[in-house]
């Protein structure tokens, strides 16, 4: 039988009899490289983002720029990215985006596009309409932005730039998604009066993602005042230009460093950075909790998967994006766990809550979904077919089930080609390099 997807349903996903003994080396983040790519857009010369991850989302996010007239080269390895002022494009005119499900594309364009003469029309595939944008919209709409979308406050809206921004003082709801800051955080610069974000209503989630945001706009010679919860202040300016080395996804390292934990084994995730500003840097102190053995060795961060997985009682409110892999380890665990602070995940490329419960439960786990996580009590499962509802994070928990449990497939294993290319290869490949 062929471990490579044939057809786009279901896919029998390897799974791991013995112990796993491995050394992987990832793509890079999705976050970075999308961060670094609108920065590299807006600077004052041109930038190399170099290791760039090539995905979907990333590229969707470079024919965004190339729209709005940067000149994107996304042909090898390190993306040459050159500003619209610079390369001869920029040119007034009617464009459209295509957002595809990739939030950062649907929350960090809007605001380059009000800095380009002309309307920018975006879309995206048939979930993203469900997805939250309208609080960003009304924020950018206060900062003197033309912004036209329909009844729902969402997609498809159109963005009418003038080549400038007043800017200034605003204040929104982002309890929704951290990417409502971290989007006029990375254009405030170049708006006349900076900008100065304050946000009212329960806590911003994946805080992490913010730091990322302010990390990356100082090392670009951006002003950022953080020194006071819930308000950032980015001062008028220009946004040097700057190379970037993407350090590699590890938010999608969470699968692989599952399989250590699930066939107690050992996987070593190369190039695993010492510092970061990554919320997928979590997982190390996750599995930890769950009984593995975590630590640095030279090729990068190795776990070691324990007799008996633990379950967990873990808020994670700032690494929401982690919970997918880890309610799959948990419903493989010999305790009970509670996951929490995370109703916002809802909003992502799935109600991530309700589409966990459904496919644990469907494969014979007992989950009960609360309205801010869920409750996951030790139960064996059985083979089934796992669904993914076009979401790229439920792949990856469906293959950790299959790696644990005999007789998972997997729906639709492509979908993960939203942040990592040739995921079903990449795993797949993990078994073979051990025959
Ligand atoms: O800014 C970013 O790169 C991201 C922020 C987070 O979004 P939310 O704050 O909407 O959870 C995270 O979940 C997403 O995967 C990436
Ligand atoms: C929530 C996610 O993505 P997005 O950037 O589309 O919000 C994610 O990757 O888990």
């Amino acid at each position: 039988m062929s471990l490579l997807p044939e057809t786009l349903d279901p896919w029998p996903a390897p799974h791991a009899s013995s112990p796993v003994d491995l050394v992987v080396d990832l793509p890079g983040s999705k976050s970075l490289t999308n961060r670094a790519l609108i920065l590299a857009a807006l600077a004052d010369g041109p930038s190399v983002v170099r290791k760039a991850l090539r995905s979907r989302d990333t590229l969707l996010m470079a024919a965004a720029l190339r729209s709005l007239g940067a000149h994107v080269d996304t042909e090898g390895p390190d993306w040459h990215v050159t500003p619209a002022a610079f390369s001869g494009q920029a040119k007034d005119g009617e464009r459209a985006v295509d957002c595809g499900l990739a939030g950062t594309v649907m929350r960090f364009v809007p605001p380059v596009a009000a800095l380009a003469p002309g309307s920018t029309s975006f879309d995206g595939d048939p979930h993203m309409r469900n997805r939250p944008v309208g609080e960003m919209l009304t924020a950018l709409r206060a900062l003197g932005v033309r912004v036209e979308d329909g009844d729902r406050g969402g997609l498809p809206f159109e963005v009418h730039g003038t080549g400038r921004v007043r800017g200034g003082r605003v204040v929104l709801d982002a309890s929704a998604s951290s990417q409502f800051v971290s989007a006029l955080l990375l254009v405030g610069a170049r708006f006349d009066e900076g900008v100065e974000v304050v946000h009212q209503g329960a806590p911003v989630p994946s805080l992490p993602h913010i730091d990322m945001t302010v990390q990356l706009l100082r090392q670009h010679g951006v002003q950022v005042d953080d020194s006071v919860p819930d308000r950032w202040a980015v001062a008028p300016g220009p946004i040097r230009a700057r190379d970037h080395l993407v350090e590699p996804d590890l938010s999608n390292a969470a699968p692989f460093l599952a399989l250590a934990a699930v066939s107690q084994g050992r996987v070593v995730v190369r190039d695993w950075p010492r510092a970061t500003t990554q919320a997928g840097a979590a997982m190390a102190q996750i599995l930890e909790r769950m009984g593995c053995e975590v630590g640095f060795v030279e090729e990068g961060l190795a776990v070691t998967g324990p007799a008996r997985l633990r379950g967990i009682d873990e808020d994670l409110h700032d690494v929401g994006e982690l919970t997918p892999a880890v309610a799959a380890l948990c419903a493989l665990a010999e305790t009970p766990s509670r996951l929490t602070g995370i109703a916002h995940i809802r909003g992502h490329e799935t109600d991530r809550l309700t589409a966990l419960a459904t496919e644990i439960n469907g494969l014979g786990g007992r989950v009960t979904e609360l309205p801010d996580g869920i409750e996951i009590h030790p139960s064996p499962l059985r083979p089934g077919i796992f669904h993914t509802y076009a979401d790229h994070r439920m792949a990856h928990a469906g293959v950790i089930l299959a790696a644990a449990v005999e007789g998972v497939e997997v729906e639709d294993i492509a979908t993960t080609s939203k942040t990592f290319p040739d995921f079903a290869s990449v795993w797949s490949g993990l078994w073979a390099a051990r025959v």
